[in-house]
């Protein structure tokens, strides 16, 4: 086992660029990581499983590398037409990228959705693997040594030779760039302020450089595994998903805030429309979004809108401010409800629906 610190690169070092991906059970901390990585909220998080649907790719720019985050949904027993695509997404994804970071929870023991995954990894044999303990914050000591134990003793019993294993908090690394994505795109008047706990200072110096140190020891891992090549994205780029399923992704992330116990997987959200308002001053641009929520029954409708449409109205108001901030510009959302019958089991609706 090597539970390493970092490598320090000499100035002649090669320029490095490649893919890497995190696999993991649902939950394990995959999104947060990616947005630590890239320090933006470019991949969505939630306290529920199975949030995020499409490969999500942050970018990590460095003087010495460019490491391109491939987010996929998590690997699981395929219950439906979409389970069975996602987990294809899963797969051809392990197969194209130049290292995978398996995330492991360092509040969870080991289960049997993680020992499905780690016997998946093993039957990967060129592409090197790290294990990476998340949320590290939420454990003393003692509990994470058993768990880098755990995972190098894992390893060895499905003949699976990790790369690497490195604990990992993201948590005030998301603190900061939530803040930071509130700092840029401005809060919009009658909106909510950025959630904080409290008594937590999110940008706080402190916890910033503790959650961002650690973030960049795992970048300062990975890079040495990438391929020798000159950058393949233009500095600046931090996900080249297309902006208009960044958007979707932010409105269903929304819609699905406090209804996920009844509606869990049943919201897809598809952007429409997405165009600047012509005959705007050139330094007062705004941006109109026209956005669907489907949802798969009739009855679905109402938990959606609630009562005179109170919950659409917050879905839109949450998610407007994170949309301005990851365009720059002011955005006037116009959402709308609709029922797609059974969607998560019909062909022709998953593909309108982008999957
Ligand atoms: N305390 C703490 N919580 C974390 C950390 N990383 C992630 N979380 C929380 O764990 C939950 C799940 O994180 P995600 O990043 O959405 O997990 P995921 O693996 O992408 O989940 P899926 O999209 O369902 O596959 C969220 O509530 C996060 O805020 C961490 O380092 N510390």
């Amino acid at each position: 086992m090597s539970v390493s610190t970092p490598r320090s690169e000499t100035a002649e070092a090669p320029h490095r660029a490649g893919f890497a991906c995190f696999v993991g059970r649902p939950n394990a901390g995959k999104s947060t990581l990616t947005n630590a990585l890239v320090g933006r909220k470019v991949a969505i998080t939630s306290n529920r499983p199975q949030t995020t649907r499409h490969s999500v790719r942050g970018i990590v720019h460095r003087p010495d590398a460019q490491l391109i985050l491939v987010d996929t949904p998590g690997l699981h027993k395929p219950r439906t037409l979409l389970g069975e695509r996602l987990n294809d997404v899963v797969r051809t994804t392990w197969a194209e990228v130049d290292v995978i970071g398996f995330c492991l929870p360092a509040d969870q023991k080991i289960g049997p959705g993680d020992r499905f995954i780690a016997k998946e990894l093993a039957g990967i044999k060129k592409t090197p693997k790290v294990a990476v303990v998340t949320k590290t914050d939420l454990v003393d000591s003692k509990t994470l040594a058993e768990q880098l134990l755990a995972i190098d003793a894992l390893g060895r019993e499905l003949g699976l030779e990790w790369a690497e294993i490195v604990p990992v908090s993201a948590a005030d690394a998301q603190d900061a760039a939530d803040a930071q994505d509130a700092a840029d795109g401005g809060t919009p008047a009658g909106a909510p302020t950025p959630a904080t706990r409290p008594g937590d200072d999110a940008t706080s110096p402190e916890r910033d450089a503790r959650g961002a140190g650690q973030v960049s020891l795992l970048a300062d891992l990975l890079v040495p595994l990438l391929p020798e090549s000159p950058p393949l994205y233009p500095e600046g780029d931090l996900t080249d998903e297309p902006e208009q399923v960044m958007v979707a992704e932010l409105i269903r992330e929304a819609a699905l805030e406090g209804v996920r116990d009844e509606l869990p997987h049943s919201i897809a959200v598809v952007v429409e429309e997405m165009l600047p308002r012509p005959d705007r001053p050139a330094d007062r641009p705004l941006v109109d979004i026209h956005a669907n929520v489907y949802i798969e029954r009739p009855s679905q409708k109402g938990i959606v809108i609630g009562p005179k449409g109170s919950r659409l109205k917050e879905v839109g108001t949450k998610s407007r401010k994170h949309i301005e901030a990851l365009l720059g510009t002011p955005v006037f959302l116009d959402l709308h409800v609709k029922v797609a019958k059974d969607w998560q089991r019909d062909p022709r609706q998953l593909r309108k629906l982008g999957f």
